[in-house]
């Protein structure tokens, strides 16, 4: 998935959020968007989901499936927890079966009869991330994930957010509770003044390290070290070639 040039504003004379934002999130990339209040995660969040157009810019290759759960769940909704998945998984297309398994993953199978105005704060967010995690997703967008949630549902989302990259989807978590802190292979992406800067991924221990030399156009140099970076690699710049 790429963002090229990406500008947005929320009204023609308004200042700009992001401006001129460019990004490569390739198969398997999980990155953590960070920023100051009002730096413009969650506006970032939601034009990666498509419930927001670039003002200007384009966003390519979002893969098909795509589980976003917003920083507040809508609960002024007239269902039960059951029947609002039921409907969400009817709209993916995938069996009522899928509800289970997650509503037991997450903690909430005592939820599943209570009516969405009836649930706390919490246990709301577990709903929101439930609906986006009820087909694998190819793009998994999680805003504020942590926030409000209990111990143990905190606990397994990291392992989640590894089998959703490992099935080579693409997570991008907006983090004020550092709930990926240390988590292997995650790139950052900082938002500030509009633009977000990326830095490496920590990669896993492996078992060993290799150098490689790639040899590429002076003009393309400083982009393909950086593409690397982004990817977690200890990638550095070198003189030209002889
Ligand atoms: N619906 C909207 N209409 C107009 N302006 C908006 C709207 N939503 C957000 N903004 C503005 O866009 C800017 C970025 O907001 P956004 O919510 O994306 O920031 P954020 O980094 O997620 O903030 P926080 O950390 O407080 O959640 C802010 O100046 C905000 O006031």
């Amino acid at each position: 998935m790429r963002l090229a040039n990406l500008s947005f504003r929320y009204a023609r004379r308004a200042p700009w959020v992001l401006h001129d934002v460019d990004l490569d999130l390739p198969p398997g990339t999980i990155a953590e968007v960070t920023g100051r209040n009002g730096a413009g995660k969650s506006t970032l969040l939601r034009l990666l989901a498509g419930t927001a157009r670039p003002t200007r810019g384009s966003i390519t290759a979002r893969p098909p499936v795509v589980g976003y759960a917003p920083e507040i769940f809508p609960v002024a909704q007239p269902f039960t927890v059951t029947a609002y998945l039921s409907h969400m998984a009817a709209v993916r297309g995938i069996p009522a079966t899928t509800i289970g398994p997650w509503a037991e993953r997450l903690g909430m199978t005592s939820l599943l009869d209570v009516p969405l105005g009836d649930l706390s704060k919490g246990s709301a967010h577990k709903v929101g991330l439930a609906q986006a995690l009820l087909a694998p997703p190819g793009l998994l967008i999680l805003d504020e994930p942590f926030s409000g949630l209990d111990e143990q549902t905190r606990a397994e989302l990291p392992a989640l957010v590894d089998e959703v990259a490992a099935a080579g989807g693409i997570v991008v978590v907006s983090d004020h509770q550092n709930g990926l802190a240390g988590h292997p292979g995650v790139t950052h992406l900082t938002l500030e003044n509009g633009t977000a800067h990326a830095s490496g991924a920590t990669r896993p221990a492996t078992s060993g390290q290799s150098i490689i030399e790639i040899l590429v156009d002076t003009g393309d140099a400083e982009a393909v070290t950086q593409k690397l970076q982004a990817e977690g690699y200890d990638a550095r710049l070198q003189g030209e070639a002889p």
